[in-house]
């Protein structure tokens, strides 16, 4: 990997409900991505948008899932609070998890930084973004070349290993 690659910060976004003021969840997400240009932090690109089924399985909507790679001024804490207070801003209710949603912004990796979490405190990189298909595939077309910071493996090999039902991930 490159100096430029090991700076990179990649958000992962989901919806599977309609909110009420945009016209379909992947709407919602545009706009809640684009409320981070008022916010020390510019989206510099796009996965392609997936439709992806829910995981683990269940009869909720699908998802529509897309990963942005952006810059910010922020810190990683700074830049997880800024996604909270747009998912709050976009009327998310967290309430059990894997209830269906309005719209979830997850901090993927920030340039490549470790961090245990805690109280208010990012997990680095997120814990369970190499289970999911959702997050690994759009990862895998954005940055071909990234590594999970902590194991060392390659974004394609990580897909490589998800269960086939996973992959099943479709635009
Ligand atoms: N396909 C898909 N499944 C999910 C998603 C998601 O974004 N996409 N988010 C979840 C909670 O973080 C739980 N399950």
């Amino acid at each position: 990997m490159d100096k430029r690659d090991r700076r990179s910060i990649f958000i992962g976004a989901g919806a599977n409900l309609p909110h009420p003021s945009y016209a379909s969840p992947r709407d919602t997400l545009q706009a809640a991505l684009l409320e981070l240009d008022r916010r020390q932090t510019r989206v510099l690109r796009y996965s392609p948008w997936y439709s992806t089924a829910p995981v683990p399985a269940s009869d909720q909507p699908w998802y529509v899932n897309v990963v942005a790679e952006v810059d910010t001024d922020l810190t990683a804490d700074g830049l997880l609070h800024t996604l909270h207070d747009i998912e709050e801003l976009f009327g998310r209710i967290r309430s059990v998890p894997n209830a269906p949603r309005l719209i979830d912004l997850d901090l993927i990796d920030f340039r490549g930084e470790i961090a245990a979490g805690g109280a208010g405190k990012a997990t680095l990189p997120h814990p369970r973004m190499a289970e999911r298909a959702f997050v690994v595939r759009p990862l895998a077309d954005l940055a071909p070349e990234w590594r999970h910071p902590i194991s060392g493996l390659a974004i394609g090999d990580l897909l490589a290993a998800l269960p086939a039902d996973q992959r099943a991930c479709r635009f």
